[in-house]
């Protein structure tokens, strides 16, 4: 049976469209399903592509949360939710692809007492740029002869923010003729290939066992 996934959004969904486009037509078809699209942000093209491919989709927006409860306890509550949601759907994985909420343990907890893994995909090499803009410091750093390479990986997602176990990871050379613009999109052009991959290895894992 396929392994349903549920993918978690922000943005453009370059990388969810990877993804759909590896279970109709790649070597995620028949082994995986994407079986929802959530995002945090209404706008978020990603939830488009979903419909395009006829994939339900929600959005779960922080700010309603913040209005009602203040900024600590609605956070708290709104990760409560967005666990229950989640379990809700029955995934056997939860991808974050382009997800830009860190999951607190209040989402955590309860999908690992459920087996519910958690990968990411993260423009960055394992403890380089942890968090946001990891592509713009790594430009930074190597403007600086600090680094000649970054990359990007994915990986399990645990509380520690970027700090989970690798499942893949590739390198990219900086040159010194790169922009931030041609080395986000040498990262860009290897994150939809190891994040197909990465689900691959671990379903296709799954299934064997
Ligand atoms: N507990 C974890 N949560 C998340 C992980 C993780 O490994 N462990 N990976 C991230 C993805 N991510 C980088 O790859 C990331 C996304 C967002 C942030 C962040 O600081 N978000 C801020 C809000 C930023 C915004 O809304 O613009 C926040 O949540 O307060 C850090 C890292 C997904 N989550
Ligand atoms: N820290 C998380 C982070 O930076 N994630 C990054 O968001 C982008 C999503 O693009 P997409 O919406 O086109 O898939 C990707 O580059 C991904 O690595």
């Amino acid at each position: 049976m396929a392994a349903s996934l549920v993918v978690l959004i922000s943005g453009s969904g370059s990388n969810l469209q990877s993804i759909i486009d590896a279970t109709q037509n790649g070597i995620l078809k028949g082994e995986a399903i994407v079986t929802h699209v959530l995002s945090n942000r209404k706008n978020a093209y990603g939830l488009e592509r979903a419909s395009k491919a006829g994939i339900p989709t929600s959005v779960h927006p922080l700010l309603p949360y913040k209005k009602e409860y203040g900024n600590e306890v609605g956070r708290k509550k709104y990760d409560t939710d967005l666990s229950e949601k989640i379990i809700a759907l029955k995934p056997s994985l939860v991808v974050c692809a382009g997800w830009m909420h860190i999951l607190s343990p209040e989402v955590l907890a309860p999908l690992e007492n459920r087996n519910i893994g958690i990968i990411n995909l993260h423009p960055a090499l394992p403890g380089a740029f942890n968090g946001i803009h990891a592509i713009e410091r790594a430009f930074e750093a190597a403007q600086q002869g600090k680094i000649t390479k970054t990359g990007a990986m994915v990986h399990w997602v645990i509380t520690e923010v970027d700090g989970g176990k690798p499942i893949l990871v590739q390198e990219v050379s900086i040159e010194p003729q790169d922009t931030v613009e041609t080395l986000e999109n040498k990262i860009h052009n290897i994150e939809h290939k190891i994040l197909v991959e990465a689900i691959h290895n671990i379903v296709s894992a799954t299934t064997d066992a």
